[in-house]
């Protein structure tokens, strides 16, 4: 199994390229490359680590030797928010560096699952969709856009503030990686009980979770370490799917037929082709139909972006 890492080298890049690197299969190879001349360096260090993982770092303008045979590629090359930025104030960088290095996935490894951090996600997985296409070689089930820092931050909060194991904590996030398209599922949540004041507040705060964490960094950047978990428990899950195990289920913004919009974040039963089934997010309480069906818009604009940017 070989694993790319585009943008290995930045804040999220190096933290996932260390977790994969301790936590990959024995026997597969982790591939990393990014614009910066240090990416064979970073590849060098973590290759002192004792695992039976095989790493290689290439630095410069072609992704193309890290792509080679490449069966999961994760992307979070880019640019990250500074204090009093949205997500869709990177759109202007950032939608061409995805634009352009999906142009050689599509070219390198076009089988390959691909999943997608950099910001605006909402936005750059239509974009790789839409090169995909231009390329002939979409297939909707191998694309991903990663919001499992949702999904962990949501666990988080909520065990927190219940006081339970945060293992026991289980939900769907659903829609999309950005302000009030993140909507978790906080009635679906087994063995506790939220008042309605605690769903409004414990929704807000995970929406708006990314910001705290940007006005926290202070200018310094935006989540990276707990980002480099949520995208090492996605990548792992792929490589499961694709090893066969069964249930492998995660949530992930795809393009999965939803009657709510062309890409939405919700649960997927993950397999050797990628998404091998669409799951149903389950019944949502009157708060969160409200909350769904006021975010769609929002969703459906920042889609449309992505869309007409490549066209
Ligand atoms: N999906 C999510 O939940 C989520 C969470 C956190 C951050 N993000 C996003 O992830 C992205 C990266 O964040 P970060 O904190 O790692 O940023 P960072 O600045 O620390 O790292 C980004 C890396 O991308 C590299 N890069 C830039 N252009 C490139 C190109 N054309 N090809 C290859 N590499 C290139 C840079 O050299 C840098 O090493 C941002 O867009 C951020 O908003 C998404
Ligand atoms: O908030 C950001 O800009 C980064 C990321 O999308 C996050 O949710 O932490």
């Amino acid at each position: 199994m070989k694993v790319a890492v585009l943008g290995a080298a930045g804040g999220i890049g190096q933290a996932l390229a260390l977790l994969l690197k301790t936590q990959l299969p024995a026997g597969s190879q982790l591939s990393l490359y990014d614009i910066a001349p240090v990416t064979p360096g970073v590849a060098v260090d973590l290759s002192h680590i004792p695992t039976a993982v095989e790493v290689t770092g290439f630095g410069g303008e072609d992704p193309t030797p890290a792509l080679e045979g490449a069966d999961v590629v994760l992307i979070s090359a880019g640019v990250a928010r500074k204090p009093g930025m949205d997500r869709s104030d990177l759109f202007n960088i950032n939608a061409g560096i995805v634009r352009n290095l999906i142009e050689k996935v599509a070219v390198t490894c076009p089988k390959a699952l691909v999943g997608i951090i950099t910001n605006p996600v909402n936005t750059t997985v239509a974009i790789a969709a839409e090169v995909l296409k231009k390329a002939g070689v979409y297939d909707k089930s191998r694309l991903f856009g990663v919001t499992t820092l949702d999904v962990i931050r949501s666990e988080t909060f909520i065990a927190e503030l219940k006081g339970v194991n945060v293992a026991d904590v289980k939900l769907n996030v659903i829609g999309g990686h950005s302000g009030v398209t993140i909507l978790p599922l906080l009635s679906q949540v087994e063995g506790v009980s939220f008042t309605d004041e605690e769903v409004a507040s414990l929704t807000t705060r995970i929406q708006n979770a990314g910001t705290e964490v940007v006005e926290a960094k202070a200018g310094g950047g935006s989540a990276t370490l707990s980002m480099g978990q949520a995208a090492c428990r996605f990548g792992l899950s792929l490589v499961r799917g694709l090893q066969g195990e069964a249930n492998v289920v995660e949530c992930a913004y795809v393009d999965g037929g939803s009657e709510h919009a062309q890409f939405f974040a919700q649960p997927v039963l993950l397999g050797k082709n990628g998404v091998e089934q669409v799951l149903a997010y389950g019944e949502v309480s009157a708060f969160e139909a409200n909350a769904r069906d006021e975010m769609l818009a929002t969703l459906q604009g920042d889609i449309n972006i992505g869309v007409e940017f490549v066209k």
